[in-house]
């Protein structure tokens, strides 16, 4: 089976129709969850799937549409499935995600007292390829979305860009197409308003055809159908549908 990708949810922070911008990413080996957002649990439920059918999870940035789903993912684990899930994260975000996001629920003196008592954690240096498994590498990219707070985009495989939350960085998918041969662009879109923690759609109609040819667009709010005319050469990337890489 050729590596596949479907997408939990692709929907903004607040949207409520397209469930939170969560990913699986997977072959008949192996299952990698890319964000694990507040409706990462139910999308999963709702496609007959449970946690222990994933084989990892890998974290962009701290957001509760990326990280609200943590809690309830490392209690299944510990107590219904009995193993701890392998967490890949960037080195930075360690700490914070335990002592600012998952400290106060999870906490239990004496049995859980640090994220290594319900993740395998697998600390990723950004810039770097990383093998996580026989069809997949990740290279985290650091991306600007809220002031002095990391976020770090996917170069996956070498030839697959993955946003977090990001800005608009024309300069970057530029970069990644004309000089590492990447082919495709999943890029986060926000329909209305300024770009000042998104990037906008207006922001990426200006890209070039060449470019948006290669850009499904995710991360989008529940006035998506209004838009559907509207996004030049680029394309909707649609929750449940199972695309091959
Ligand atoms: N400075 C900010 C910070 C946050 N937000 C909104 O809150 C959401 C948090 O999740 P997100 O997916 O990053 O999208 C953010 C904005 O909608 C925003 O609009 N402006
Ligand atoms: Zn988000
Ligand atoms: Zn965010």
């Amino acid at each position: 089976m050729s590596l596949q990708l479907e997408m939990l949810g692709t929907g903004n922070a607040f949207a409520k129709n397209y469930y939170n911008n969560n990913a699986l990413l997977f072959d008949d080996q192996f299952s990698l969850l890319i964000d694990c957002g507040v409706t990462a649990p139910i999308a999963l439920h709702n496609q007959g799937k449970t946690f222990d059918d994933i084989d990892a999870v890998l974290i962009t940035h701290i957001h509760a549409d990326h990280v609200g789903g943590l809690e309830e993912l490392a209690f299944k684990m510990k107590y219904l499935h009995h193993r701890k899930m392998i967490l890949y994260i960037a080195d930075d975000l360690v700490e914070t995600l335990w002592e600012n996001t998952l400290k106060g629920g999870c906490y239990q003196a004496g049995e859980i007292t640090s994220l290594n008592d319900i993740f395998d954690v697998r600390p990723l240096q950004p810039l770097k390829p990383h093998y996580i498994s026989e069809h997949i590498t990740v290279e985290l990219i650091p991306t600007k979305h809220i002031p002095e707070k990391s976020s770090y985009s996917l170069y996956l495989n070498e030839n697959i860009f993955y946003s977090s939350d990001m800005v608009f960085d024309p300069a970057l998918l530029s970069h990644l197409i004309n000089t590492r041969g990447c082919k495709t662009i999943f890029h986060e879109c926000q329909f209305q308003g300024s770009g000042v923690v998104h990037t906008t759609l207006q922001e990426l109609l200006s890209l070039p055809l060449e470019i948006q040819q290669y850009i499904y667009l995710m991360h989008y709010g529940d006035d998506k159908d209004r838009y559907i005319d509207q996004i030049g050469d680029m394309t909707f990337l649609e929750q449940n549908l199972i695309y091959e890489l």
